[in-house]
């Protein structure tokens, strides 16, 4: 389990002024749990992430993983950006294989992994392509590949999907879903789209901006439906889906409101 406790974190700003990122975040990602981050621009999602990557230090609080504290970035804590950053002068395979290589992993037995995960992703048939004959969700696809390489216990994603067009989000999302129902990760995922938080999430975390908080928190299971019953359609149509979808919306409009007014 990844445990944030009363994580504040503040930045030195311009003109000598602190920014209060974040305040005082408490929030478990269980085993299994796929909790998801909403809300606006500016609120502090991914120096929270940041944080649970090890890529930043908390001013206040603490991070532990199965009670380890999270003092850098580590082999269990897999990261995916919205942009991806894969090396366009090497293949797909080597691209997904690259992190087993710094880990010393041998060169067959990381080209065999990285093969298995291409085939988890769907793109078993694009091992030897380029990162640039390759769409945008296929990219995307890979990145989660590579992050997936050595065997993390949970996925840090960073609106993985925030540059996709509609449809291939629609498609990367049910991906997404086939690949944590598989592999029983733990994720962390940030998203604009209260759509695509309701859909995903084991739960969904609202935060408000300056400071960044939690201002709701709502346990869901339309994704452990979607994982046993197939029909993403029919599950975003529903009116207990549009219920939530609509109190979500209200209590993020209301904090953008307090941001502006
Ligand atoms: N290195 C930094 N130095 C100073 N301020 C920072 C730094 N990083 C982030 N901030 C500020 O902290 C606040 C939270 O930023 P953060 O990027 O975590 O928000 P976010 O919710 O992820 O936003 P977005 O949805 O636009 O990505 C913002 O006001 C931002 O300007």
């Amino acid at each position: 389990m990844l445990k944030v406790e009363n994580a504040s974190v503040f930045f030195a700003g311009r003109d000598k002024q602190v920014v209060h990122a974040l305040d005082r975040v408490s929030l478990d990602i269980p085993e299994r749990g796929f909790v998801v981050a909403l809300g606006t621009s500016g609120c502090g999602k991914s120096t929270l992430l940041n944080a649970m990557a090890g890529f930043l230090p908390l001013s206040e609080g603490s991070i532990t993983l199965d009670g380890k504290p999270v003092s850098g970035p580590g082999a269990e804590r897999g990261v995916v950006f919205q942009k991806d950053s894969l090396l366009p002068w090497k293949s797909v395979l080597d691209n997904v294989a690259l992190g087993l290589k710094f880990a010393g992993v041998p060169r067959n037995e990381s080209r065999d992994r990285a093969q298995e995960l291409l085939r988890l992703v769907g793109l078993q048939d694009f091992a030897k392509a380029a990162p640039y004959e390759l769409s945008g969700g296929m990219r995307q696809r890979v990145g989660l590949a590579r992050a997936l390489a050595p065997d993390p216990k949970i996925l840090l994603m960073d609106e993985p999907f925030g540059a996709l067009d509609s449809m291939t989000r629609e498609q990367m999302q049910e991906l997404l879903v086939s690949v944590w129902a598989r592999t029983g990760k733990q994720v962390f995922f940030i998203t604009h789209s209260i759509e695509e938080a309701l859909f995903l999430g084991t739960e969904v975390i609202v935060m408000s901006p300056r400071p960044g908080r939690i201002v709701a928190r709502f346990e869901t299971d339309f994704v452990r439906r979607f994982v046993a019953e197939g029909d993403a359609r029919a599950i975003k149509t529903e009116p207990a889906f549009a219920q939530l979808r609509e109190e979500i919306r209200a209590i993020v409009h209301q904090s953008e409101d307090l941001v502006t007014s």
